[in-house]
């Protein structure tokens, strides 16, 4: 999956387009390998393991999940453990749980990615997991959210649809890439796609910034929000019917960048775990008669995924079902529509299709009924919003799982005269090759818009088509640049357009440690609002930075890093704290500081 074939010849869209907030840079060079000009960078990614077939053996009732066994064997598989690196960087002793950490061998890009695996007890078949299944997992991750670059969680197939679409609501403000994925087969059969199917879950986690609740299977990966499970005896098991795939990994792994999800926002991570229960999901059938609809709308229900024919319709000639279920909204029990069909979507066209409209029935849109079902128990414990609130909640397009058609004129990349005139000039017509220019012109300009602070400028690109968490050939976002020159008003307009707080350029910076750099304080805050921590690698040689700054008494930086969340009682490499080191240069301004 990883390496291309040496023969092929780039082509112009590869050699010209870079992926906006593609490829983490990760550590700074740690260690120069070969002949010394590519240096190898670390990626640290969390693995929940929740069960499944993936961690299955046969016992005597069947496949069942083992506990403690992953770890034990994947140390044995060299594809998914590179033992030799493990014992060369004494991994094991610098780890939090070292018996529970491996090394994927150094990947195409450089990168080493290094995961723990944590198992919740029991592992569970997915067909046994619960709501207070999907809150363990979430209380999981955000208990280790700023350790870790990205997330892998190992889950059962037969109900990941519903997971994932319901971690998907759970998660509010996501900064990072979080995978699902599981197998057909146990990962500890001869053959069997769970090795497949973890390998590319680590290495998209650990190598790029997708913000999203991701599931990886056979070779793509998806949103997570928008699968279905469609076979039960294929590798092939899910399908993404109204969303084509957010990545492909093939020869090469090509990410559709403009498909990511992002927060849009200034808001923290958080997981909000207190799902509705009292949910169901109702499917028509021909002949379904208005006492089993009466009995299904009976409390506690608080409401309903309606299952309807083709693009939303329910019989109009029923009055005993449309009174059900018009009764039931005047009760205010929330009804949410949802096709039968698994492509294509809810519309008004026909006669059918407006009578459930007009008893008070939301239209779901294309959502799949896994995510229509989990985003009703997400929205109705909103117990902070009125009915109309949550009927409205449910209606917009919360995580992505749902196609909302824009309205108004957006400037389309053919209209845009800057790139129409560049490709006059190169004689170029065909969309992948404007694309390619867009994608090649977009990261200086946006960054040069960033220096100047021009917000009017950045809109025009985004309205462009462009993703403003695009990077420059360092790898630098707009994001790098107004956190560099403080412009705050440009920070926050880059959060609110979706910028990743968590993009590092080649050097090893983030936002947040150019921020702290050119001591801009309420950037720092900001940023820090949004997510933004400090990462075990910017604390590197942190106590020996911060007495630099006590000895030359530079109390802004040492303010810029308090700011940021630093401990400055660190040591540096002789052993004296900033203040011991302010007392014996004499800085009284630096003592003022501590002392206050
Ligand atoms: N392939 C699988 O993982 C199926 C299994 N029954 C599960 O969902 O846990």
């Amino acid at each position: 999956m990883e390496t291309p074939p040496a023969s092929r010849a780039p082509s112009l869209g590869r050699a010209l387009a870079r992926s906006p907030g593609d490829e983490r840079p990760g550590r700074p060079p740690a260690s120069a390998r070969g002949c010394g000009c590519k240096a190898e960078v670390e990626a640290r990614v969390l693995v929940i393991n929740t069960g499944g077939t993936i961690s299955m053996v046969p016992d005597d009732k069947g496949l069942t999940p083992e506990a403690n066994k992953l770890v034990r064997s994947l140390k044995n598989m060299p594809q998914l453990h590179d033992e030799a690196y493990a014992q060369e960087k004494r991994l094991y002793d610098f780890h939090e749980y070292p018996d529970k950490t491996l090394v994927l061998p150094i990947s195409k890009q450089n990168k080493r990615i290094i995961y723990t695996i944590l198992e919740l007890s029991p592992l569970l078949d997915s067909s046994n997991m619960t709501p207070e299944d999907w809150a363990k997992i979430a209380k999981k991750l955000e208990e280790h959210y700023e350790k870790y670059d990205g997330f892998v969680i190992l889950h059962g197939t037969d109900t990941m649809a519903y997971t994932a679409s319901a971690l998907s609501f759970m998660f509010e403000n996501l900064g990072k890439t979080v995978v699902m994925t599981g197998s057909q087969v146990p990962l500890y059969e001869l053959r069997n796609d769970g090795r497949a199917n973890l390998l590319g879950a680590l290495l998209f986690a650990g190598q790029f910034v997708i913000p999203e609740v991701c599931l990886y299977f056979y070779n793509k990966l998806y949103r997570g929000n928008r699968v279905t499970k469609v076979d039960a005896g294929s590798f092939n098991a899910f399908s993404s019917p109204n969303l084509p795939p957010l990545a492909n990994a093939e020869v090469d792994i090509k990410i559709n960048w403009d498909t990511v999800w992002r927060a849009n926002t200034k808001k923290k991570f958080r997981v909000h775990t207190n799902m509705n229960r009292n949910v169901g999901l109702l499917r028509i059938f021909p002949g379904i008669t208005a006492a089993a609809v009466k009995a299904f709308l009976q409390r506690p229900i608080e409401g309903i995924v309606l299952e309807t024919y083709g693009s939303g319709n329910a019989p109009n000639n029923r009055e005993d079902l449309l009174e059900e279920l018009k009764k039931a909204t005047e009760r205010k029990v929330v009804i949410l529509n949802c096709t039968q069909c698994l492509r294509g979507s809810v519309t008004t066209v026909y006669a059918t299709g407006q009578t459930l409209a007009d008893v008070g029935v939301i239209p779901g849109g294309d959502m799949t009924p896994e995510a229509a079902l989990t985003k009703l128990s997400y929205t109705l414990s909103k117990s902070e919003l009125s009915w109309e609130g949550k009927r409205q909640m449910l209606s917009e397009n919360l995580r992505g799982e749902m196609t909302v058609v824009p309205t108004g004129d957006k400037i389309s990349l053919r209209d845009s005269k800057f790139i129409q005139v560049i490709a006059k000039s190169l004689s170029i017509s065909c969309k992948e090759e404007l694309e390619a220019i867009r994608d090649t012109l977009i990261p200086p300009l946006a960054c040069a818009a960033a220096k100047l602070g021009d917000i009017d400028a950045l809109r025009a690109i985004r309205e462009m088509g462009g993703n403003l968490s695009c990077e420059d050939y360092d790898g630098r976002t707009p994001l790098h640049i107004a956190a560099s020159e403080g412009h705050l008003p440009l920070v926050e307009y880059l959060l609110m357009s979706g910028a990743t707080v968590y993009a590092r350029d080649r050097y090893g910076s983030t936002p947040l440690t150019n921020a702290i750099q050119f001591r801009h304080i309420e950037v720092i805050n900001l940023l820090r609002e949004t997510g933004a921590h400090l990462s075990s690698h910017d604390l590197e040689n942190i106590g020996t930075i911060l007495c630099g700054l006590a000895a030359k008494g530079d109390v802004d930086g040492l303010y810029a890093w308090y700011q940021a969340g630093a401990d400055l009682e660190q040591t540096g490499y002789d052993g004296k704290n900033p203040l011991q080191v302010a007392e014996a240069t004499g800085h009284t301004e630096v003592l003022d500081f501590f002392r206050q």
